[in-house]
């Protein structure tokens, strides 16, 4: 059986590593399938120890992702608003929970929800031609899937105030200039620099990555003394964990290490 429950959102894993595609044509949109699906399938991917990665992207060559149906909120219904926003909620917080390292290869248009996707990933490669807006006020609504929250993290409050207040899409250059993606990419390359950053991923220890992962995400809501004292704990929790002796042992021993993923 598939993974995915939806054909809207596709998934092969080869190795390590999980590439998961956004399939709803023509824009590929989020809809009250595709996001649960993306929920079920990430949920899925992080009970799978031998997944370490996770790389997305959208189907074709014109969008990574366009966001939300806006079809679904033709009729002002605020019942189908308050599911959809659940929906969002649910699913890329999901996403961003990924116990391994998830990598969006920005291959298109990323409006609204779409890039709201993409910064509940850890890493963005984005290829030259993408574009990126949030552009939910223009339509009378707002970003309510974590673009307010992570835009600022990543970029700051001038350029999340440009893009959100002002409705400024950006190019992938921009993107890259103000921290946005951390890569730009040749048209059409994007999963391919993405699939090998996922192999990369699979050189770490699974178990020091997923620590790692909690600590860096906790950073922003706990004071830096807790965040310190957070560290050490993880640091000696590693220690009871086949991961640590075997990288510690297959780099002593001149060898590479194998991953347990406990
Ligand atoms: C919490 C989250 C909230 C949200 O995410 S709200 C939604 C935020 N997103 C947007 O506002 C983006 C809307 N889309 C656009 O502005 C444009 O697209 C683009 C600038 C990205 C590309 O423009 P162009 O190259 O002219 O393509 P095209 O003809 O507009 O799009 C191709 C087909 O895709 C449909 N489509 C695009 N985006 C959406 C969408 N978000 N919801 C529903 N349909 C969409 C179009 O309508 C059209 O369809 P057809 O071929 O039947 O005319």
């Amino acid at each position: 059986m598939s993974l995915s429950q939806s054909d809207k959102i596709k998934v092969e894993i080869s190795g390590n590593t999980a590439l998961v595609t956004i399939d709803n044509p023509a824009a590929n949109t989020w809809d009250e399938e595709s996001l649960p699906a993306l929920a079920g399938l990430v949920g899925s991917l992080n009970a799978n120890r031998d997944v370490y990665a996770l790389v997305l992207t959208g189907a074709g060559d014109k969008f990574f992702s366009a966001g939300a149906d806006l079809k679904l909120f033709a009729d002002g219904d605020p019942a189908t608003a308050d599911r959809m926003a659940k929906a969002f909620g649910q699913a890329f917080e999901t996403l961003a929970d990924f116990r391994g390292v998830s990598i969006a290869a920005v291959n298109g248009f990323a409006m609204g929800g779409g890039l709201e996707v993409a910064m509940a990933c850890d890493i963005r490669i984005a290829e030259e031609q993408a574009q990126m807006a949030l552009p939910e006020a223009k339509v009378g609504l707002l970003p309510c899937a974590g673009g307010t929250q992570r835009l600022t993290q990543l970029v700051g409050l001038g350029w999340t105030k440009r893009m959100i207040l002002c409705g400024e899409r950006i190019k992938a250059d921009r993107a890259l200039e103000i921290g946005l993606v951390e890569e730009v990419v040749p048209s059409g390359t994007a999963l391919e620099r993405a699939l090998a950053l996922a192999t990369q991923v699979g050189e770490q220890s699974p178990t020091s990555v997923a620590a790692c992962k909690r600590l860096i995400h906790s950073a922003s809501e706990i004071t830096i003394a807790k965040g310190l004292a957070d560290e050490r704990t993880e640091f000696v929790e590693l220690f009871s964990t086949e991961d640590q002796r075997e990288g510690v042992n297959a780099f002593l021993e001149k060898r590479k290490a194998q991953w347990k993923n406990c």
